[in-house]
This record gives structure tokens, sequence and C-alpha cells, in this order.
């Protein structure tokens, strides 16, 4: 991975702790928003992607190219394939149950992907430094072992709950996060 100093954790930084709340190995995460682009199950055109995650710690997912998806004739779009690489990360960094945004994405496309390509995602966390959080991914073709696609690697920021009620949709938020509040 051609990855740049911003998105590799700098010396002392500790390794995520997961929280109690999130899914045990072998459980499946969900989606964090119905509506949501990358995993909403109520979204027309989205990437529905559902992930497992194997040890509490990472995520896997399978994600196949779709008609919609294309680029080139017959290929993907690369910001489909940052997209889907966006997904898996941000649902990784959902595992320390704690609220954290997209800063840097960083992709590495390695090969064409085809349409009708069954991509296997993997993201996991490889450092925490006060409130940056590094992370990578992979797609892989075909198969979970199989050639490695697309690749990136990530800087996300921790931030408050209220970060998506001052920016975004706060009744859209409170409809599928009953557990927060305003002015808590
Ligand atoms: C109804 C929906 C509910 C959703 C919420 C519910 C729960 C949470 C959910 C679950 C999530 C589950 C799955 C998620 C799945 C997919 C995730 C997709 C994620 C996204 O797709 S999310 C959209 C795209 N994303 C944005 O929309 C961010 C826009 N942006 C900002 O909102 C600000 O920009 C922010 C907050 C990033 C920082 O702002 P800020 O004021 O808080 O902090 P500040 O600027 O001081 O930065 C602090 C330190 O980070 C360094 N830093 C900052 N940015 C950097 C960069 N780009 N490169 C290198 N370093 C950077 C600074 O240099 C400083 O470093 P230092 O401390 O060392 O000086």
């Amino acid at each position: 991975m051609t990855r740049s100093t911003l998105t590799t954790p700098p010396p002392g930084a500790e390794p995520p702790k997961t929280h109690p709340d999130g899914p045990s190995a072998g459980g499946s995460l969900g989606s964090h928003f119905s509506r949501c682009f990358g995993c909403g199950d109520d979204h027309p055109t989205g990437l529905h992607i559902a992930a497992v995650t194997p040890d509490g710690a990472s995520v896997e997912a399978a994600f196949t190219v779709g008609e919609s998806h294309q680029g080139a004739p017959g290929l993907a779009h690369g910001g489909v394939l940052a997209s889907a690489m966006d997904e898996v990360i941000g649902m990784s960094i959902w595992l320390l149950r704690k609220p954290y945004v997209t800063a840097r994405l960083e992709t590495d496309y390695l090969l064409p992907v085809p349409v009708g390509t069954t991509l296997h995602l993997r993201a996991w966390c490889t450092g925490i430094a006060g409130r940056k959080a590094y992370l990578e991914a992979e797609g892989r073709v075909g198969a979970p072992g199989g050639p490695v696609a697309v690749r990136a690697a990530a800087l996300f920021i921790e931030v408050d709950m209220t970060h998506f009620a001052e920016h975004g949709d706060l009744a859209a938020l409170q409809a599928e996060h009953q557990d927060y509040e305003v002015n808590p």
C-alpha cells in the first residue's frame, strides 16, 4: 500500500479497544442508517453492504459490482470502489461505539474490476492516537484469499454526536438512534 504519513499511526498510537456493546466475534453489524448510500436497506441505488465481524475487531463483507456501478463500460467506477472502502472502514471503527467521520481516504487501484465481480472486503484499525483513528481496508477478487484489487488507508476523526445533529438531519438521526438526546 502506498500510504502517506497522514494515514500511518504515529509512534505511541494505541491498539483499538472494542466496546462491550459492539457485536461479538461472528456477529453481524447491521446498518447504522437506513438511507446510507453504503449500507442502508432503504437506499434505492446504494451499495447495500452488509458486514460481519469475524473477531469483534475487524469487519468483512462481500460486494458484487453491478450495472449501476460502472465507470468505463463493463468496469467498476473507482469512486464507487472508494465508497465501498469508506463504508467498511466506517463500520470497523463503529465497533468502538464512538462516532467518527472520514477525514482522509487514500485508495490504491491494483486491478480492473469487471461488472459481476464479487469483491471480498475487509477493514481493520491499525491504531488510535487521541481523536485520530488509523484504518486500512482491502478488496479481494472472487474469494477472501483472492487477488487484491483495491487497497485503502484512512484517517478518521472522532466527533461528538452533536456533529450529526448540527450539520445533518436531527429528526432522521433521532428516528433511528433513539438513544441520542439533544442536550443530554
Ligand atoms: C443518522 C446517521 C447517524 C450517524 C451517526 C450515528 C452513529 C455513528 C455511526 C456509525 C458509523 C457506522 C458506519 C459508518 C459507515 C460509513 C462511514 C462513512 C463515513 C463518512 O463518509 S463521514 C462523511 C465524510 N466526512 C466528513 O464529512 C468530515 C468533514 N470534516 C469535518 O467535519 C472536520 O474537518 C473534522 C471533524 C474531520 C475535523 O474537524 P475538527 O474541527 O473537529 O478538528 P480539527 O480540524 O482540529 O482536526 C483534528 C486533528 O485532525 C487533523 N485532521 C483533520 N482533518 C484532516 C485531514 N483531512 N487530513 C489530515 N489530518 C486531518 C487535524 O490536523 C488535527 O490534528 P492535530 O490535533 O494533530 O492538530
